[in-house]
């Protein structure tokens, strides 16, 4: 992937520079429809239809055999309606009074009338059968992909392109919202064309194709436009996402303060416009493109039309076919051609769902191929020794490994902490200890059992992990706490790891206690500080009583008061675990049993607090620094 900056000319002030525009090399640089014939384009019709049936077989099998019904009835009613009309045809256009006229083709037409009425209460079934179906293929497709992704090696993240891969996948799941009706519609269409068609040729085998001539440029037009569409679609998808990124960033209630005091919201909106702007830009010019591809396909099928209906008045003029017949023609003519026109568009929605489904699909695939296989080994408590040996992790992309070859034996009841320069490895270097990550040379084991052939999820069964950047979940205190290990029944484990934090007065102090949900921008909500909030994020890792405790910075936002709590806390509990906390405080280290200094990804000091102070290295020198006031 590469990005590179479009400078406009100065004018006065200089500019703001805009949005870098990113492209892709690699798989992703190509569109997958690009080399792809209009044929082919047809062909994956079936399969695509196909596949919707599949999975709305899956959602609810009885609306399925609902809506196959439906169209049975559509098809049947519309071939009973054609033939109605040609036998009511004969006694209205005979001679003799109206009246008398009429009463020949009463039970003609009261035939026409129930099939009229049939083909209607199809509709509204096939209706309530699809919104039986959509809502519910609609979730579990949604609940799918956000399933994959939270399911994926960690690793997938970080991998050029799968973000995007991720937005285009999402617009599969807008489109499942119209897949069903379209499949539907196209279907019931082509079956009144099919009877209409049928009846037709019946009537005169020359208006067949002529009928077919007619709307065929049409079909290729949708189909083509479908097409263009996608395509700009495709070369939209990083600047959407990026651009859906900045709009939450910009518009989060939590960023209010920075975005506002900082005088960021002149040019995030300026931002945000340019991004629209440059979509904007692709969509307009592709509109010529589809405006010749609308203006031929209209000029071919025109003259088809044209050529239909002279055939069929050249057949009833020279009396090769009869008043009656030439009259029930036009009405065939009519049904089949607004039958051809709704397969046309539907065809071509059907199409460009298929395109979207595809991009979803691919990465669903790719997700499940990214899902870790780790090999069926288990972890289980306690753990009395993790080790790290030769481990080296460089990140894709990135020319020089994360972390550079480390060696590394941890004991029951030791607390290690981990110091060193921004970008030294000590976040990648707990993503490698608790087997977030893999190494890319070397093994990580706990008790034994190399992580790379571990079943992940009892590994983190027995972690506890308070990241630098803890999520603020929307949910109640109690699952605030709980979340990863629900505990329901019992608010007494709940208050024990509140009380370890010293939240117990802050939580108190909320209008519903521990049902207190915590979304400030939900009616009802509340807000903790920001501190309260790391608290918070500490009462969840001690909940779990966890062999492994991992805390990154977890007491940067919090008072003295705080702060020393919860180091007392975690000395406390240090017996029965393994402890890493990760620090640029380096007073803290002084709990520590043993304290590694990590430059470039390496290990250039260890040993214990007085050692490392009075050694001379770099973790003196950074201590001295943070003295130095
Ligand atoms: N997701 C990622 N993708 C690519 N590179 C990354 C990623 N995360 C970290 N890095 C790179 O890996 C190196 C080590 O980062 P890491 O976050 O482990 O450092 P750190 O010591 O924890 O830094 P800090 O003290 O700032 O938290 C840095 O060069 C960083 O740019």
């Amino acid at each position: 992937m590469t990005t590179s900056d479009v400078h406009s000319k100065p004018t006065g002030a200089p500019p703001p520079p805009p949005p870098a525009e990113i492209t892709y090399s690699g798989q992703y640089s190509v569109n997958p429809l690009a080399d792809v014939s209009f044929l082919k384009m047809c062909a994956m019709l079936p399969s695509v239809l196909a596949r919707i049936g599949r999975l709305s077989w899956q959602t609810d099998r009885q609306a399925v055999r609902l809506l196959i019904a439906c169209q049975i009835v559509t098809g049947v009613s519309a071939a009973v309606l054609l033939a109605a009309t040609a036998r009511a045809m004969g006694p209205v256009l005979a001679a003799g009074s109206a009246a008398a006229r009429l009463q020949g083709a009463l039970p003609a037409l009261l035939v026409i009338a129930l099939a009229a009425a049939m083909n209607r209460l199809a509709g509204a079934v096939a209706t309530y059968a699809e919104r039986r179906i959509t809502p519910l293929l609609t979730s579990e497709t949604d609940s799918t992909l956000v399933e994959a992704v939270c399911r994926v090696e960690a690793a997938a993240y970080a991998q050029d392109g799968f973000s995007d891969r991720q937005e285009a996948a999402e617009m599969g799941v807008v489109r499942t919202h119209v897949m069903v009706t379209d499949a539907q519609r196209f279907m019931s269409s082509l079956i009144r064309l099919i009877t209409a068609g049928s009846v037709l040729s019946l009537l005169s085998l020359m208006m067949l194709p002529l009928l077919l001539l007619a709307v065929l440029p049409a079909g290729f037009g949708a189909v083509l436009t479908a097409r263009v569409d996608y395509q700009i679609h495709y070369a939209n998808i990083s600047d959407r996402n990026v651009r859906g990124m900045m709009r939450w960033w910009a518009t989060a209630s939590q960023y209010g303060d920075e975005v506002r005091a900082n005088s960021m919201t002149d040019y995030l909106v300026y931002w945000y416009r340019a991004l629209s702007d440059r979509c904007d830009r692709r969509n307009l010019a592709a509109a010529p493109r589809t405006l010749r591809i609308s203006l031929l396909s209209a000029l071919a099928g025109g003259g088809f039309l044209l050529a239909t209906w002279g055939a069929l008045a050249w057949l009833a003029v020279t009396g090769r076919i009869e008043p009656a017949i030439a009259a029930t023609a036009v009405i065939a003519v009519q049904t089949a051609l607004a039958a051809l026109s709704q397969v046309v568009i539907n065809c071509a929605a059907v199409f460009h769902t298929s395109l979207y489904l595809n991009d979803m699909q691919s990465f669903l695939d790719e997700a499940a191929a990214r899902a870790p296989r780790r090999g069926p080994r288990e972890v289980s408590g306690p753990v009395e020794q993790i080790r790290l040996d030769e481990v080296v992790y460089q990140y894709p992309g990135k020319d020089k490994p994360a972390v550079d070859g480390i060696s590394l034996t941890l004991e029951r009841g030791q607390i290690l902490a981990i110091v060193g320069a921004n970008g030294s490895g000590k976040s990648t270097l707990t993503r490698l200890l608790t087997g977030i990550y893999l190494p890319d040379k070397g093994k990580v084991t706990w008790n034994g059992c190399d992580l790379a052939d571990t079943d992940p999820a009892t590994v983190w069964r027995l972690t506890g992990l308070v990241p630098q950047d803890f999520a603020r979940w929307p949910l109640r205190v109690r699952e605030n706490i709980t979340l990863g290990q629900p505990r329901t029944h019992d608010d007494a484990p709940v208050w024990e790891a509140i009380d370890a934090v010293g939240l117990r007065e802050a939580v108190e102090d909320l209008p519903n206690g521990l049902d207190s949900l915590q979304a400030r921008d939900i009616w009802g909500g509340v807000e903790f500080s920001g501190g309260q909030w790391q608290r918070e994020a500490c009462a969840r890792a001690l909940y779990r009583k966890p062999e492994l405790l991992i805390l990154d910075e977890p007491t940067s936002q919090m008072d003295p008061r705080g702060e020393h709590q919860v180091f007392e806390r975690i000395k406390a509990i240090a017996t029965d675990r393994i402890t890493i906390m990760v620090t640029h405080r380096l007073e803290n280290t002084k709990i520590a049993d043993h304290i590694i200094v990590l430059e470039d990804g390496r290990i250039s000091e260890q040993g214990h607090y007085e050692d490392l102070v009075h050694c001379g290295g770099t973790f003196a020198e950074l201590l001295a620094l943070s003295q130095d006031r």
